[in-house]
């Protein structure tokens, strides 16, 4: 299981003054996505069954993807489970869009572009029926620091609030920010597209690689729908307990 090694987290207190609206969920285990970022398909599927009943949403990004995943992905939707397939597609739109096609037939429920407008108009292009397409506006490792780094004249915020209104315009149907922008981003896109928050951290676990982070409590309050947890999950003692704990939070 890969280890936390840097950063206490600290996290960012959620600022709404009051509870935001979350969308109707019947189930609230829905709202929790296990991201299984473990290195075979077989380590996978054990994770899986530690969690058993514990949670219902799955993701398998690249490090699964790439070793099997993809068919494990349509292996998971077969038997019920909802899975988010985070392939991250970013090219020039005609790649982006056949691949959005191809992935629009493997049962998932979620799947992951960059959120460019070139890239976001031709996810739109390319989906299929059931298929939801989530916009990254930028990602959650990034502060203000890395994204001048990268070339970006904006502020993380404010490069999350421009990317959060082109994806709504182009017709996208959810946005993945961190938590810490989530109140804002409801504000821009309204109450029908979805807001998925990577970044989550409960108490007393730590940040690794993640910059924008918030407990799942704190995120709760802030209009999420759905938040992706991946390494307090599948490096705890106990994953089943820790998402049954993350549910909790988030009920
Ligand atoms: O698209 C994502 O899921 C994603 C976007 C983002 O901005 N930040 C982010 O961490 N993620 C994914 O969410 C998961 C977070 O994992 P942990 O940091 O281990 O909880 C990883 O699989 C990331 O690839």
């Amino acid at each position: 299981m890969p280890a936390l090694t840097s950063r206490a987290f600290r996290g960012i207190a959620a600022t709404t003054p009051k509870d935001a609206p979350m969308t109707e969920i019947a189930d609230p285990r829905d709202r929790l996505i296990v991201a299984l970022d473990l290195p075979s398909v077989q380590a996978a599927e054990g994770l899986i069954d530690r969690i058993g009943d514990a949670a219902t949403f799955y993701k398998i990004g690249y490090q699964l993807g790439y070793a099997g995943g993809l068919a494990l992905a349509e292996r998971l939707a077969a038997r019920g489970l909802k899975v988010f397939l985070d392939l991250k597609l970013h090219d020039i739109g005609n790649t982006v869009e056949e691949g959005v096609r191809s992935a629009s037939g493997s049962g998932a429920t979620f799947l992951t572009v960059h959120a460019y407008p070139q890239t976001m108009r031709a996810a739109v292009r390319g989906r299929g029926a059931g298929l939801k397409i989530l916009a990254v506006t930028v990602l959650t490792s990034y502060d203000d620091a890395d994204a001048a780094e990268a070339g970006y004249g904006l502020p993380v915020a404010e490069l999350v609030a421009k990317r959060a209104a082109q994806a709504a315009e182009i017709g996208i149907d959810g946005l993945v920010c961190s938590a810490a922008e989530a109140g804002s981003v409801r504000r821009i896109v309204g109450p029908d597209r979805l807001i998925v928050t990577p970044g989550i951290r409960p108490a007393g676990t730590e940040a690794g690689d993640q910059k924008r982070v918030m407990t799942p409590g704190d995120a709760r309050k802030v209009g999420i729908d759905h938040v992706v947890v991946g390494r307090p999950i599948t490096g705890a003692a106990d994953p089943r307990a820790e998402a049954q704990a993350i549910v909790a939070e988030l009920a």
